[in-house]
């Protein structure tokens, strides 16, 4: 059976057919504190009985210790093979909660209905699942994609325009790696205008998923879908370890896309000036993330973990040109390091 996948205000409706045909033995909710507060009261209504976990909000509770809540409620409340887990949340509610179902009795089946743009355009769908482990993003996980996909765009109503402008760095990236004309298009947009996200999520969900068809385990192209990443996971896994100056996933990888495309101008597979213009093009949603030149080479080593390495060789996904992504290009950590120091002087 293909997995659903349902983009606009029919998604919650859509979610409750979905529920009403597979007739799971158990239904469970699993949100954050936030999203219980303020997206769970409009999903209930759709769903019938069920069971609801809140777990603590923030990238610093994607560990396998909030695993450990989750596996336990779903066994104290006897869920079996059949029971279906509704993920409701940002990227960090669907990683850990997709995680969570694809382990729990070698797999019960996942519904995501994410909250947040970087969520709805990208966490939510791809299959990738996974926690934070001994200070590395996503190390431990696996691809399980879920039984389906419910993106109700309505739910951004409520979410902090920094969480908004964090999803905007994934979208910039899918135009960068796959989009040259919807990248063109970025430029004019002001994320704190839009009023209708609906057609932005299609199209960008659209691309991840054309990536994603492709290659789901990420053996090639879906490496694709790193770009801005190995600097980007490096940069934000750094300041997780610093007290206050923690940073969102999409700020770090927006000034990851800035890196790596000055890697590829390096490289000689991006013209100078349309490195110009992704920096104008970020520049113009994100501040500079502040650190030291002296902190880079403590952020690159980072990138020694990053999981399209192979052996010694460190896997960066660079731009052949806006909208074109190309990935297996080996670079070393001085040039991790020297790629930070250019974002440092911009
Ligand atoms: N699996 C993937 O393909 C993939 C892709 C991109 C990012 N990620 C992961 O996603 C995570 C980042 O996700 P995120 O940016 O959604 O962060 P998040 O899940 O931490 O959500 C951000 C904040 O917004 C709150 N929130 C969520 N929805 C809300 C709403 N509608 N109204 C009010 N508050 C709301 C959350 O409680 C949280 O405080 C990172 O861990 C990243 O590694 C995974
Ligand atoms: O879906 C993918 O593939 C991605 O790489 C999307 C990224 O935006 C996302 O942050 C992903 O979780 C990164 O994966 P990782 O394998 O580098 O942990
Ligand atoms: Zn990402």
């Amino acid at each position: 059976m293909k997995n659903s996948l349902v983009i606009g205000p029919e998604a919650l409706p859509a979610l409750a057919d979905f529920v009403r045909q597979r007739a799971p033995s158990r239904l469970f909710v699993l949100a954050d504190t936030n999203t219980a507060r303020d997206c769970y009261p409009l999903l209930a209504p759709h769903l019938p009985a069920h069971e609801q976990l809140t777990i603590a909000a923030g990238e610093e509770y994607k560990t396998l210790a909030t695993c450990g809540q989750v596996w336990a409620w779903l066994t104290q409340h006897q869920a079996d093979r059949h029971a279906l887990l509704v993920c409701l949340g940002g990227g960090v509610v669907t990683d850990l909660g997709g995680f969570c179902a694809a382990t729990y009795k070698r797999g019960v089946a996942c519904a995501v209905l994410p909250t947040t743009l970087l969520a709805q355009v990208d966490a939510g769908v791809g299959g990738k699942t996974g926690v934070d482990f001994e200070g590395f993003k996503n190390h431990i996980g696996v691809f399980q994609e879920p039984a389906g996909v419910f993106i109700d765009p309505g739910f951004l109503a409520t979410l902090p325009p920094a969480e908004l402008r964090s999803g905007y760095a994934e979208i910039i990236k899918h135009a960068l790696i796959a989009d040259a004309a919807a990248f063109a298009d970025l430029g004019g947009l002001d994320a704190a205008a839009v009023a209708d996200w609906t057609p932005i999520i299609r199209h960008s969900v659209a691309l991840k998923e054309q990536i994603v068809a492709l290659d789901p385990h990420e053996a090639g192209p879906r490496k694709l879908l790193n770009f801005g990443h190995t600097v980007g996971h490096a940069l934000e896994s750094y300041l997780l370890t610093q007290a206050g100056r923690e940073v969102r996933h999409g700020e770090a990888v927006a000034a990851g896309l800035i890196c790596e495309s000055w890697l590829s101008v390096q490289r000689g597979l991006l013209p100078a000036a349309e490195l110009a213009e992704v920096q104008e093009v970020v520049g113009a949603a994100f501040g500079k993330i502040s650190f030291i030149t002296l902190e880079t080479e403590a952020i690159a080593a980072y990138a020694v973990q990053d999981k399209k390495n192979r052996g010694d060789v460190i896997n960066c996904t660079l731009l052949r040109g806006l909208g074109h992504g190309v990935f297996d290009q080996p670079i070393t950590l001085a040039e991790v390091a020297a790629s930070l120091q250019y974002y440092n002087s911009i």
